[in-house]
């Protein structure tokens, strides 16, 4: 804690001297107690006001409100203004510039073959047309030099017998014919002079180059207007301009009342706040909607909205502008359906090596920008309606999290359909499918994760003592280093339901991915948990409540969305059930602190293709020698205890007498190790007990006891009559079975 300044308060008379001399500052003055004031509460406010959170760019924040202090606090003249940036989108962002640069070389190009490719039939089409070129350049030559153009008028003058007229006419034109004659005749003199120098001096090249322009010349004369001799290479497919009059009828059509309110006699109308203009290849239209009209209202009938303007639902992506009031809506309108319009190439698909600390392209905006995630220092959830592209989602992150070859990978596909197979070759943990034996694999696995887990905690701690682990998570370095085995860890989990609903493991496996969700990321444990039923079951509200990154293909309701989303988020705007069933791939990711954007993960990138980047990535490991476990054939070690019979509750009535009717769990931990290690050993806590004992549907609960030093106390506890009566419950039972 720093300290807080020390406030003084004036005496009376203090009170009095200070108004009798009050000292005016000068405006310099003025703004620097101002900013230091203004720094002094931004500290006092990042002191006491930050409960629970990540502190980002702390430096950045104050800096911005020292910024705004010296705005508000400057001249007069300064006004708080929004700056638009320099550059256009496209030219300040190298993705855009390269994918245009690449569209006009492509261009020119297309262009180019298909006249080279055609110039035989130019060649024959204009010599065809030479006659008619040749009798038009006469003809038209003839016109001028008779002074054509002026015959109506003189046939005017002669019809109205106006002889005055006429005379003038006439007169006007003979002298303008002959000046007419006289230019041609020098003109023709010059070019057969020219005609004869030219083939006495011209090389023959560019006598040849001069006939077939002349020829070309008179044959695009000759051409009718309707048929030119070349062809069109590109037809331009334009795209209708979005218009603040599209905009209005369509938000017109969509049955709000509100909206229909405002648009009709002596309504409020709706506002356009900046002109509607070019964004990445599409149109942007920043409407304020009126009043009590909320862009959620929009989203919600986004099939409608494209109704109205007449495009196709894809194209159209309203979103709430958060940054602005709770009535601003970005309407974006783009060219092509999101759906079917050409990714930019996946700078990953070939195979490149990674580094998880630094963010990695995961999928494409409407615009068709790159979205980038950092996997690093994160848990994911994915969650969606069945088939629309989670497990493509959570495969691509594997791969991701592959290609450094550092990361080792559990890997489980609970579906059991093989989709993750493809990284089997770099794997360290594999299970498919959710029989017995892959379930007890899996929690022997999560077991040992969860003593690494304690390992690291433990680690980072001395480390951090060491001045090591300055935030004390792992860092680059750390990582780096084999000795200390502080690797990125990344677990990934389809159809993670299957897990948390097991009637034996379901609760062990929801303490175990709870506790890697809240202190995985610090320790560079990674889990990403994919469920087609965000629900409390499938995805416990411990792990929903604790992901840092989420990605939310189509959900049906509002539950779902903000499940997997975060809470509020569908009252925020951010509602992943206004995606359509065609929107495959699609959805919203909400990252490390950064605001919902929509995303398409990355197109084609199914079973075959992922094979490849697997492949790569395994050549990454061989020569990084970080190939284990799974992918080198390893057969995973099966912790005994899982699959032998589970004996709890009869070791407990072996190790507590009937005489003892509560004892502490504590105790009764201690005596179960006595009994048998090997099975009890990972019972360290009090809370390991009551959640083996909560699966068989018995609680403990706060017991009164004696300490060794004879003092009473109430801890968590068992009671000996529980614990005997579902024993004799379940001798009955598998006596009638
Ligand atoms: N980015 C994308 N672009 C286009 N299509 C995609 C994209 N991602 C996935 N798809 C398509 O979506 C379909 C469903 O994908 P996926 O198997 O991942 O869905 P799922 O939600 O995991 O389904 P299930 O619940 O049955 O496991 C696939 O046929 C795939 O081709």
């Amino acid at each position: 804690m720093t300290e807080q300044p020390q406030t003084h308060k004036p005496t009376g008379n203090e009170h009095q001297a200070e108004e009798q001399a009050r000292v005016l500052r000068f405006p310099s003055e003025r703004l620097n107690h101002d900013q230091t004031q203004a720094k002094a509460e931004a500290e006092a406010g990042a002191e006491t006001q930050v409960i629970d959170g990540e502190l980002v760019d702390d430096d950045r924040d104050q800096a911005a409100q020292v910024d705004q202090a010296q705005t508000e606090a400057g001249s007069s003249l300064i006004r708080r203004e929004k700056r638009e940036p320099v550059l256009p989108g496209w030219a300040s962002s190298v993705e855009e510039f390269r994918e245009t640069a690449k569209w006009a070389v492509s261009y020119a190009g297309h262009t180019l073959a298909f006249h080279a490719v055609r110039c035989p039939v130019y060649l024959a089409r204009i010599l065809i047309r030479v006659p008619q070129g040749t009798l038009r350049l006469l003809r038209g030559f003839l016109r001028w030099v008779t002074d054509a153009e002026g015959r109506p008028v003189r046939h005017a003058a002669a019809d109205r017998a106006d002889a005055a007229e006429y005379l003038r006419l006439s007169g006007q034109r003979d002298s303008r014919v002959r000046g007419r004659v006289y230019t041609t005749v020098g003109l023709g003199a010059a070019a057969l002079a020219a005609f004869f120098l030219g083939r006495e001096f011209l090389p023959e090249i560019v006598q040849y180059a001069i006939v077939a322009g002349a020829l070309g010349t008179v044959g695009w004369l000759g051409a009718p207007a309707d048929q030119p001799i070349a062809s069109r290479a590109v037809e331009a497919t334009k795209v209708p301009k979005l218009t603040s009059n599209a905009v209005e009828i369509a938000l017109a059509a969509l049955g709000i009342s509100g909206i229909n309110q405002a648009m009709g006699k002596g309504g409020e109308g709706i506002g356009f706040p900046k002109p509607i203009s070019r964004d990445g290849k599409g149109w942007r239209a920043d409407v304020d909607l009126p009043h009590g009209v909320t862009p959620g209202d929009i989203m919600d009938r986004r099939e409608k909205l494209a109704s109205g303007l007449r495009r196709p639902l894809g194209c159209v992506w309203p979103e709430a502008d958060n940054g602005e009031h709770a009535g601003r809506l970005i309407l974006w309108v783009g060219d092509q359906d999101m759906r079917k319009a050409k990714q930019p190439a996946w700078a990953l698909r070939k195979g490149v090596r990674v580094d998880l600390f630094q963010p990695q392209p995961f999928g494409t905006d409407q615009r068709g920008r790159w979205v980038d995630l950092r996997l690093m220092f994160t848990s994911v959830a994915i969650g969606a309606i069945p088939r629309m592209g989670k497990t493509f989602a959570l495969r691509e992150l594997l791969l991701i999290a592959a290609l450094d070859p550092r990361a080792e990978l559990h890997t489980y596909d609970l579906k059991g359909t093989g989709d993750l197979d493809p990284l089997e070759k770099v794997t360290h943990a594999h299970g498919v499918g959710d029989d017995d034996e892959e379930i007890e694999k899996a929690i022997s696995d999560l077991r040992k994760l969860r003593d690494e887990l304690r390992r690291r905690a433990k680690l980072i701690r001395d480390l951090a003592k060491q001045g090591l682990a300055p935030e004390n998570k792992v860092t680059p370095e750390l990582a780096g280093k084999k000795s200390l085995g502080l690797h990125p860890i990344v677990i990934g989990v389809d159809e993670c339901q299957v897990w948390f609903e097991h009637p034996d493991h379901g609760e062990e496996f929801e303490a175990i991915c709870t506790d890697l969700v809240k202190r995985g990321p610090a320790l560079g444990i990674i889990i990403m948990l994919a469920t087609q039923r965000p629900d409390a079951k499938s995805l416990p509200t411990g792990i929903s409540a604790n992901v840092s990154t989420r990605f939310c293909l189509k959900v049906q309701g509002q539950t779902e969305n903000d499940m997997v989303l975060g809470t509020s988020k569908y009252k925020q705007g951010v509602r992943a059930t206004t995606f359509a069933w065609a929107d495959k791939g699609i959805g919203y990711l909400v990252g490390e602190g950064s605001d919902a954007q929509i995303v398409r993960t990355v197109a084609g990138l199914d079973g075959p293709a992922s094979e490849k980047v697997a492949a790569y990535a395994r050549t990454l490991r061989e020569q990084a020698g970080t190939l284990t476990g799974h992918a080198i054939g390893e057969a995973p070690e099966v912790d005994e205890s899982v699959s032998k019979k589970d004996t709890l509750l009869e070791d407990i009535l072996a190790v507590v007498g009937e005489t003892e009717k509560k004892v502490w769990n504590e105790r009764v931990i201690a005596r179960l190790y006595e009994l048998r290690p090997e099975v009890y050993g990972t019972y360290r806590e009090s809370a390991d007990l009551t959640a083996a004992l909560k699966r068989h549907g018995i609680r403990t609960a706060q017991v009164w006891g004696t300490t060794d030093d004879n003092k009473g106390a109430s801890r968590i506890g068992i009671t000996h009559a529980d614990i005997a009566q579902e024993v004799a419950e379940r001798n009955r039972r598998e006596g009638s079975g």
